[in-house]
């Protein structure tokens, strides 16, 4: 391809060399880099690119994108932009022939519900029989390929290239996870998205985004990406603030809910542990639905999906039917073992808000106690205190017994983690216990409950490894449960 269509729309300065000539792809690693490529310099959070141009010209780029003025001798193309994370989404939009001009593209985001959400959304498509690609924390489902990916919205040219490939594979719609590092960091700069979902808001990642108003903020960026639907939860506080700003722009917006005044609304509930049913209202019409997860968390996250499907012109009927084939979503409030009244259940709750809905949607399901595993990822600063805090206060407070450990402690010390956890719990009088191997504390909680406990392993869902300073290591905690439950005796 000419440099030149893939250089639409950038502004940049040539620093050295000439932009007549042929480019066959873009990398924004060195490692990745091919023979008359573009090189992206990005400067990262942990390395610059900018210190890998020469190994990137070694490995044959021919034009090099920096955001510094770069001085080498080699015969290639230096060119200067203001921000090389931007350019990197425009010229990968460009190079790809920006397909999300071709695809009916839903974004979602907030801080929890997305992973549900999307598998609801996909389901009803399916029923619908229309084809529809995935893009989250899960991986990319293209056609019912699964590629695994490191993000759960990836950097801009890994995006439009599973972009184009969905075009290919005659995929028109796809469902994405968007991030508010995504949104903040440019990744979906130049997708034009048809339909926008905001779940909630609580605190979360405020080592990126430092408050709750900059979280917000890239959050609320992905509302002024898109072309139709503006879909919002209205039982959120952050979701009305969003709705208030969002009701001027030129897009619909549709609002969601069980509590507050919503266009698309849940009433009657009834609840038990294997399935929720509600009716559904719509403007034009109430039906019932069944969900196969129990609360009102599941409430929420279904009415979501049917406003999207619904906006979308799915038949109502279609919309049940695809609802009702989720019969459970790994890692969310997943039961991994159940006998009467004693459950052992595995969920992604991993900030304050999380663990307290997942508590509290089991408590009235517990015959016994709820005995807890979880751990904080959390730093030092004023907010990872405020994590240990909250997260020990809903521990404290909901659940009868903790067990508490580590997550991924990532990079943090893990005495420190757990130094902290404790004095946290401490504080909130919390009964509770402590190990920090995650293996050793899940096999405690199996080996001390009676028969009508619930046991719930928070923090990890459907992850499959435990991260414990560089090293990513496999770690199966529905095995784990399983092996120890064979070998307890009641
Ligand atoms: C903090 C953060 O967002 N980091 C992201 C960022 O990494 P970074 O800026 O630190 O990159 P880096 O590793 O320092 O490298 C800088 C540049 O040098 C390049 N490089 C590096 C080494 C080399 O040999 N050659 C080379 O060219 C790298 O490719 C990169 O372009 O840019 C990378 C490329 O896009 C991302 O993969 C990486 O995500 C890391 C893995 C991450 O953990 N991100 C999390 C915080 C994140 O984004 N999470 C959200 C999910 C949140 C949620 O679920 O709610 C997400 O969307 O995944």
């Amino acid at each position: 391809m000419l440099l030149t269509s893939i250089l639409q729309g950038l502004s940049f300065d040539v620093i050295q060399g000439d932009i007549n000539q042929e480019i066959h792809s873009i990398a924004y690693d060195s490692r990745d880099v091919q023979a008359n490529s573009v090189f992206v310099a990005i400067s990262g959070f942990s390395v610059d690119g900018h210190n890998y141009i020469d190994s990137a010209i070694e490995r044959g780029a021919s034009i090099i994108i920096a955001e510094r003025n770069i001085k080498t001798d080699k015969d290639v193309t230096i060119l200067q932009v203001a921000n090389t994370r931007n350019a990197l989404a425009l010229i990968s939009a460009n190079f790809y022939q920006h397909p999300t001009e071709k695809l009916n593209l839903i974004g979602i985001t907030g801080t929890n519900g997305k992973t549900s959400i999307s598998y609801f959304i996909k389901s009803i498509y399916e029923e619908a029989k229309k084809s529809i690609a995935l893009i989250g924390t899960i991986g990319t489902v293209i056609n019912d390929q699964l590629i695994q990916t490191k993000n759960t919205t990836p950097e801009s040219l890994n995006l439009q290239q599973f972009f184009a490939a969905m075009l290919e594979e005659n995929t028109e719609n796809c469902m994405m996870e968007v991030s508010s590092h995504a949104l903040n960091l440019d990744r979906v700069a130049y997708s034009r998205f048809n339909t926008g979902i905001f779940t909630n808001l609580t605190p979360d990642h405020l080592e990126l985004h430092k408050n709750m108003d900059e979280y917000f903020e890239a959050k609320a960026k992905l509302f002024e990406m898109t072309d139709s639907w503006n879909i919002i939860n209205a039982d959120d506080p952050y979701g009305r603030k969003l709705a208030d700003r969002v009701k001027d722009y030129n897009t619909k917006l549709v609002t969601y809910g069980i509590h507050n005044q919503a266009d698309i609304s849940a009433t009657d509930i009834e609840y038990s542990f294997n399935h929720t049913i509600y009716t559904v209202n719509t403007p034009t019409e109430s039906v019932k639905i069944k969900v196969n997860l129990p609360g009102e968390i599941y409430v929420l996250n279904s009415l979501a999906a049917i406003a999207c499907a619904y906006y979308n012109g799915i038949p109502i009927e279609v919309i049940q039917q695809g609802i009702n084939h989720v019969k459970g979503i790994k890692g969310r409030l997943e039961v991994v073992y159940e006998k009467d009244d004693f459950k052992v259940i595995v969920d992604f709750a991993h900030t304050e808000d999380a663990l307290a809905k997942a508590i509290n949607t089991l408590r009235p399901f517990a015959k016994g106690r709820i005995i807890l595993v979880f751990g904080v990822y959390a730093d030092l600063s004023e907010d990872g205190k405020q994590k240990f805090n909250g997260m020990a206060k809903v521990a404290s407070t909901l659940a009868d017994l903790s067990i508490i450990t580590l997550d991924n402690p990532k990079h943090h010390d893990p005495n420190v983690i757990m130094k902290e956890t404790i004095e946290a719990m401490e504080k909130h009088n919390g009964t509770y216990e402590a190990i920090p191997d995650r293996k050793e504390a899940i096999e405690h909680a199996i080996n001390i409950s009676n028969e009508n406990d619930v046991i719930l392993i928070a923090g990890k869902g459907h992850e499959t490894t435990q991260i414990i300073g560089s090293l990513e290591i496999p770690f199966n905690e529905r095995e784990i449960a399983l092996d120890a439950l064979a070998a307890k005796t009641f």
